[in-house]
């Protein structure tokens, strides 16, 4: 582990120090030293057949209000505000924008009170259970304003659980007299964070324990939190290496490029990368998971494109995989299941193919050897695979060579012979630096994170809402962690029992929403039209430096658009389609150029029906 957190870094001169100079926009109600705290309704649970689970696992911090925080009224007397000591812990996976979390966090306690001091706990959870810590002060914090990574502290594992565990951070904030803990992470983070808060409780002790959603899976995601901190720069990232192989693709015409895209279980990157990039395939756990589709059926659909586009002469394509597919398809689930009950009971990675239930086993050993070495492997803290080094990009590419290869046999397929090359883009767009609007966002929740624990509330995740909108019109607020939790269950239906322990689980996509409608019209034209979109690299300044995640976008649209949006795509119509031209000739034209949510950006604005009399006046 590096011994030197914490120590200046140099920035190499151009956009890493100009990125450092960044200030992030804050929303006016939290840009004084003191906030109007305003209590709304008690909350329950996401899913309230689970809301007796919950409040029994967590008496004394289940049913806590909403809270919004308002700027003070201008004659409001300025109040004492004691200084507070609080800490800071990574504990969930890195994420472009963490350390604008501790910025914001920062700046807040100074401005609450100078005498304020910031603990960060080096090493992540480790160093929390160890008490071992740094104190962040705005020299610390200099060369990491609006950098990547987390190495300003570093992390470990993404668990403060075991007994063990909690009663180390628990004799860590007495030791440091903490007011407050922040804990920044995602779906097991903030679980952990919600049971810590109540044991402290529990425990008299006073420290209010905060959670920040900072995850690039974009999967903390319900009622209270509209997006995590670094998923709109790992989309961005990974969209621009994406458009890059389809135009590699295109331009060569012989290979098909298939790749895996980070974000655990849910396919939240894997779908905003699809809009942004327009691919030819985009293969979705959800749905996968959803039409119950076996391996060979998945595998079946890929080959069916393959060969469509062969009809057209084309024989390159790009296939986009979220790496929690393995884990949507049924039999691979019950199979990785069954491995992980075997971890759980101890039974040595040697031995435990020979314990595998008969149908397990005939499906493992049909699986090519480099898969089977993965699949053994122990698993995560939240009981799923290491999806991360589990190949299975290359896994279909293997089996759809070997199915075009037998279509060509028996004379169903007369095209060329498929050639495929295989990526994973995970680790690459994680160090990245983070967008405007994950800088932004990012220390707005760091400072959120303070007024929380000035207000004595524990167990509350920091959030904000109206993301899709400037940063003036974004609303701060904060919602307890219980009221996010929900109970895994037995079986689906009115009987289905709710199983284990509360926990705030991952969202997947919603497959009735907006831009899932949106991707599904347009899924043959992509397969078959190569509609491939080039976005380019994150912009820091200038025209697209506050662009949001599409999906983000689209499902906050109100439909009356953003009228210089639409402006600026006339603008660029105009080049493009002759005076009077149809409706559909116009839409064509918004659509071959523009991204997705400029189309309906464009093609939902009231304005939309004078359209063509509007661009020609
Ligand atoms: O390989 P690592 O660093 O342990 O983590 C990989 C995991 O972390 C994430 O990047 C973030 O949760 C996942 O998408 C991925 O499966």
């Amino acid at each position: 582990m590096n011994a030197d957190f914490g120590a200046p870094k140099e920035l190499a001169g151009g956009l890493q120090q100009r990125r450092a100079l960044y200030q992030p926009g804050l929303p006016p109600s939290v840009q004084g030293a003191t906030v109007k705290v305003e209590y709304g309704d008690a909350t329950t649970t996401i899913d309230p057949t689970c809301a007796n689970v919950v409040s029994q696992a967590f008496p004394s911090t289940y049913g806590q209000p909403l809270v919004s925080f308002v700027a003070p009224p201008a004659d409001a007397a300025d109040a004492d505000r004691p200084p507070l000591r609080v800490g800071v812990v990574f504990s969930g996976r890195q994420s472009p924008g963490g350390h604008n979390v501790i910025w914001g966090l920062h700046d807040a306690l100074k401005t609450h009170n100078p005498q304020s001091v910031l603990y960060g706990f080096v090493g992540g959870t480790s160093g929390l259970f160890a008490n071992k810590t740094l104190e962040i002060t705005d020299d610390v914090l200099t060369s990491y304003k609006n950098q990547g990574g987390f190495d300003l502290l570093g992390r470990s594992i993404d668990q403060i659980r075991s007994t063990k565990q909690v009663n180390a951070a628990m004799a860590t904030c007495r030791n440091l007299n903490l007011d407050g803990l922040v804990i920044i992470g995602g779906v097991t983070s903030n679980s952990d964070a919600a049971q810590l808060a109540e044991t402290l409780v529990q425990n008299n002790c006073k420290t209010k324990v905060v959670g920040v959603p900072v995850t690039l899976n974009g999967d903390l995601k319900n009622q209270f939190v509209e997006t995590t901190v670094g998923f709109d720069t790992v989309c961005k990232v990974n969209s621009q290496l994406v458009s890059n192989v389809c135009l590699d693709a295109i331009s060569a015409g012989k290979y098909y490029y298939f790749v895996r895209l980070m974000g655990r279980k849910a396919s939240h990157v894997a779908f905003e990368c699809a809009l942004q990039s327009h691919p030819n395939m985009l293969i979705l756990g959800e749905e996968v998971a959803l039409s119950k589709l076996t391996l060979m059926e998945v595998i079946n659909k890929i080959c069916d494109g393959v060969q469509a586009r062969a009809e057209l002469g084309k024989y390159h394509g790009v296939l986009l995989i979220p790496e929690g597919l393995i884990e949507s398809i049924p039999e691979m689930y019950a199979l990785i299941q069954e491995i992980n009950i075997l971890h759980n009971n101890n039974v040595p990675v040697v031995e435990m193919t020979s314990q595998l239930s008969p149908w397990a086993a005939a499906l493992f050993h049909f699986l090519p050897p480099f898969i089977r070495r993965e699949l053994l492997l122990h698993q995560e803290s939240d009981n799923s695979a290491q999806l991360s080094q589990i190949d299975t990009e290359q896994l279909l590419a293997h089996l759809v060579e070997a199915e075009m290869i037998k279509r060509t046999k028996e004379g169903r397929y007369k095209g060329r012979k498929f050639s495929s090359v295989c990526h994973f883009f995970g680790y690459q767009a994680r160090g990245s630096i983070p967008s405007n609007f994950d800088c932004d966002y990012a220390y707005a929740l760091g400072r959120i994170s303070l007024h929380i624990v000035a207000a004595g509330l524990t167990g509350y995740m920091a959030t904000v809402a109206n993301l899709k909108d400037p940063v003036d019109k974004w609303r701060c607020a904060a919602a307890p962690l219980t009221a996010m939790m929900s109970v895994k269950r037995h079986l689906r239906g009115p009987g289905a029992i709710p199983i284990g322990k509360p926990a705030i689980h991952p969202s997947p996509i919603d497959l009735k929403g907006k831009a899932y409608e949106l991707l599904r019209e347009k899924a043959s034209s992509f397969l078959l039209d190569d509609f491939y979109r080039t976005p380019g690299g994150i912009q820091y300044e200038g025209p697209g430096c506050d662009a949001k995640p599409i999906t983000l976008t689209i499902e906050k649209q109100d439909y009356m658009g953003d009228i210089e949006i639409l402006k600026d795509c006339l603008s660029k119509v105009r080049t493009m389609v002759k005076p009077g031209c149809s409706r559909e000739v116009l839409k064509a034209a918004i659509s071959s150029m523009l991204s997705v949510t400029d189309v309906l950006t464009v093609m939902s604005h009231p304005l939309n029906a004078e359209l063509p009399l509007y661009h020609f006046n």
